[in-house]
């Protein structure tokens, strides 16, 4: 077996176990058959804050949670970001757990999949894009582009392909709450059609707020947030989804957690749920 680069990140025997009942089984089997197990999983500040602005690529996990953020990596076939994250962070999107493919293990066993919603072909990647470096070094898969165009960039389109990646064209839709969107549904079933069983879904702000809609909301199987124990004031990207209104039209939460259990992982706490629908 190939040695470890000296990157590659240790997460103990012991916290796995504490996990395991909120990760996608490990038979492959999905709680809809015609869609992913999906994960909504991202870290956040004590204001709900994912980063200090947009643009701007923000440590909140320390150690620890990292290290569990990437053995969840490992344990999902697909990570979904929106544009808005890879044109701010260049982000890897792979997983660097100690034994993985490209960190010790053989191949890309393990690594998943990174998905990038990005319907109008913003995201202007490169040879030099940290993705495509780790693609080139084996330590990561050629990311799938999510988009609207029915004709993406030729240029993107052929570099892509030459990592082994492709654009994925899907219609805009008008959301209940009146955004124009991709549907999540349709995305999904996309997805476990090209053979995805595990996403997990990253952010940033957008994706989280639009998947936490009422309409949605359902689809997602697991929720797994780090809370880092900083404030990172105003002006940050906000996880907030839209207010719900009852039948007297007072305003209610927008959604709530069940079966919740808290694991402290270093100076974090990491808090695992289901959305109660
Ligand atoms: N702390 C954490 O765990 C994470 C932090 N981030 C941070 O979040 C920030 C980026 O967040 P945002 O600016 O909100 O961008 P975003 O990553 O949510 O991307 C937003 C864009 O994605 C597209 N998009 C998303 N959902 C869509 C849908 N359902 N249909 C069609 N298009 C859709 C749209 O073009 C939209 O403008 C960055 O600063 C990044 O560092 C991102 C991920 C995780
Ligand atoms: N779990 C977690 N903790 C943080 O503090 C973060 N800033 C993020 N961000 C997400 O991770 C992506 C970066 O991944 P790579 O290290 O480049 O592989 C970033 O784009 C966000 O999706 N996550």
């Amino acid at each position: 077996m190939p040695a470890a680069p000296r990157d590659a990140l240790e997460f103990p025997e012991s916290d796995r176990l504490f996990l395991e009942p909120q990760l996608p089984p490990r038979d492959g089997s999905t709680p809809r058959p015609d869609m992913p197990f999906t994960t909504l999983t991202f870290a956040t500040s004590l204001d709900s804050s994912l980063a200090l602005s947009p643009g701007t690529r923000t440590v909140l996990s320390g150690p620890q949670s990292k290290a569990m953020t990437h053995y969840l990596r490992s344990r999902h076939d697909g990570i979904l970001v929106g544009v808005g994250t890879a044109l701010a962070d260049d982000p890897g999107l792979n997983c660097r757990i100690a034994g993985v493919g490209g960190y010790g293990g053989e191949n890309l066993d393990f690594q998943p999949r990174p998905i990038v919603i990005d319907p109008t072909a913003r995201w202007n990647f490169s040879d030099n894009s940290k993705l495509f470096q780790l693609c080139r070094e084996g330590r990561g898969r050629a990311p799938w582009v999510v988009t609207t165009m029915p004709e993406p960039p030729a240029e993107k389109d052929a570099l892509l392909k030459e990592y082994g990646g492709q654009f994925i064209s899907l219609k805009m839709t008008t959301s209940e709450s009146g955004r124009h969107q991709i549907d999540w549904n349709e995305l999904l079933v996309t997805l476990r059609l090209k053979g995805l069983r595990s996403v997990m879904i990253e952010g940033g702000g957008h994706v989280i707020n639009s998947l936490l809609e009422p309409s949605y909301m359902s689809l997602i199987d697991r929720v797994v947030v780090t809370i880092a124990p900083t404030w990172l004031g105003q002006g940050g990207v906000v996880v907030s989804p839209a207010r719900r209104f009852d039948e007297e039209g007072n305003p209610m939460s927008a959604a709530r957690l069940k079966n919740v259990k808290w694991y402290p992982f270093g100076e974090d706490v990491v808090l695992c749920g289901q959305v109660n629908v």
